[in-house]
């Protein structure tokens, strides 16, 4: 087995599942290139424990954080490897020695920071968990065109997944390590992939098109995807339980995170988004250029620049970072700004442009705006850029309560519009580890008393 019974369905999971739910909980995974984000999830609502080891990149600062806690230093032993600890359930020595050859035979993750930050995790869990886990649910960035719900992560799904990294460099090959060094500490345990992409797998097909000859298109598979989409599920699930325009309406829902893109959703389902092949496509980000004119790429790569050139540049030196000449950070950008910085200057109207921009494309996708709602580090947080967004709205009728938009911090949802606007706007603070771990526990469930096969 690895599909749920109602893939679609799981993708926009929007509540908890409800009673006679295994009482085991979900570790849900989100692994980046320098950092591991975890949540410990029961059967219903919101992490027993989350926290994120970050800094563990080569020659990083590993450092760990459990949610409402201190940051802490990452102390590294070299010697001590994943296995070492014993595995939950009891396994013993076995399991661990199991666990400790598969970590050393897939190598990737299972060493220096990455392999101090799982021991720290796993003794968590330990603590956290004592009954042992359900799953591991990981965060994984592309699907592809058979991601449109969670699955059970074998070596057949890791080796289709892994072909799709080149789509999502930033992501997908650090997702991928994620779950072989998941399923080397916790090797008794199903390891469930959660797709960005699944969320967006309804959309119509005018939506998936790229405007080049089929015949180019087609056997290559490119098509557009959009990415997000466990965020954009997790909103659509707050938003239904609070909005009586949301069932019906048509909203735009903005992650401006690291990552940044718009989700056009009409009755509850994806109709457009900015993110397009890649996670490289639509607004500005923390260090990609988002949309970029392909007569640009076509100038570059006749005058020196190759692949791997353009890569970096559009992936990692670009957006914010790259514009500014300075940070990727919103925090340290408005702060130079106000000192004069033009480079900041420069990026904050850019970002903010490209925003407007695509905010309008979608919302002419849709036929008009019925509600508005932010999410990611940016959209929790930064009150002027989601001032500057309702401003240049205006025009459709949309206006900010200015005093509920500076108190909104991304805490709670909160309601930021004010009274005589013709459209809601909403702050929704996300966790995408809700939603994955939503998913693979509806997939275990689907599977009936057997648990879905390990991988
Ligand atoms: N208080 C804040 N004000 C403005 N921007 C913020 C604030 N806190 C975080 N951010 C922005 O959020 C970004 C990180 O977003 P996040 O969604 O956490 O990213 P990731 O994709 O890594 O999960 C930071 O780089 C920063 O630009
Ligand atoms: C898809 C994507 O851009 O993800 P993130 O915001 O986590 O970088
Ligand atoms: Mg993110």
């Amino acid at each position: 087995m690895s599909r749920a019974a109602d893939p679609a369905a799981a993708g926009r999971a929007g509540a908890d599942t409800p009673q006679r739910a295994d009482p085991r909980p979900v570790l849900a995974v989100n692994a980046g290139s320098s950092s591991l984000k975890f949540g410990l999830y029961p059967a219903t609502g919101p992490a027993c424990f989350a926290g994120e080891a970050s800094g563990l990149e080569p020659g990083g600062r590993p450092r760990w954080r459990l949610a409402g806690g201190p940051e802490q230093a990452l102390d590294i032993e070299p010697q001590r490897t994943v296995g070492a600890l014993p595995a939950l359930g009891g396994e013993g020595p076995a399991v661990a020695a199991a666990a400790q050859a598969a970590g050393a035979a897939e190598g990737a993750g299972a060493a220096g920071a990455f392999d101090a930050a799982l021991q720290r995790l796993q003794a968590t869990v330990v603590d956290h968990a004592p009954q042992g886990l359900l799953a591991v649910a990981h965060r994984i960035v592309h699907g592809g065109a058979q991601g449109d719900g969670p699955q059970v992560l074998d070596d057949a799904a890791l080796a289709r997944l892994a072909a799709l990294s080149p789509l999502a460099p930033l992501h997908q090959p650090h997702n991928l390590d994620g779950v072989r060094a998941l399923r080397a500490a916790f090797p008794d345990v199903p390891q469930i992939g959660c797709f960005d992409t699944a969320f967006h797998a309804g959309q119509p097909e005018v939506e998936r098109l790229l405007p080049l000859p089929p015949a180019r298109t087609e056997a290559a598979g490119l098509r557009r995807y959009g990415f997000h989409g466990l965020s954009y599920a997790y909103l659509a699930g707050e938003l239904a339980a609070r909005s009586a325009r949301w069932a019906g309406g048509r909203a735009l829902l903005a992650h401006l995170g690291n990552g940044a893109s718009l989700c056009a959703v009409h009755d509850g389902r994806s109709v457009a988004s900015t993110m397009g092949f890649s996670a490289l496509d639509g607004l500005m980000m923390g260090t990609r250029s988002g949309s970029l004119d392909a007569g640009v790429l076509l100038y570059l790569l006749a005058h020196g620049d190759d692949a791997a050139s353009l890569e970096r540049l559009l992936y990692r030196e670009s957006g914010l970072k790259g514009v500014s000449g300075l940070s990727a950070d919103m925090r340290v950008l408005h702060a130079a700004a106000a000192q004069g910085h033009a480079g900041a200057q420069r990026a904050l109207a850019l970002f903010a442009r490209r925003l407007l921009r695509e905010a309008g494309a979608l919302t002419a996708v849709l036929g008009g705006l019925d509600l508005l709602a932010f999410t990611g580090g940016i959209g929790e947080h930064d009150a002027a850029v989601r001032a500057g967004l309702v401003e240049g709205l205006a025009f459709l009728g949309l206006r900010l309560d200015a005093q509920a938009n500076r108190a909104a911090t991304g805490d709670t949802v909160c309601r930021i519009d004010a009274a005589d606007s013709r459209t809601e706007i909403w702050v929704v603070p996300t966790d995408e580890g809700r939603v994955a771990a939503r998913q693979a526990r509806a997939l275990c469930a689907a599977s009936g008393p057997d648990r879905p096969e390990r991988s």
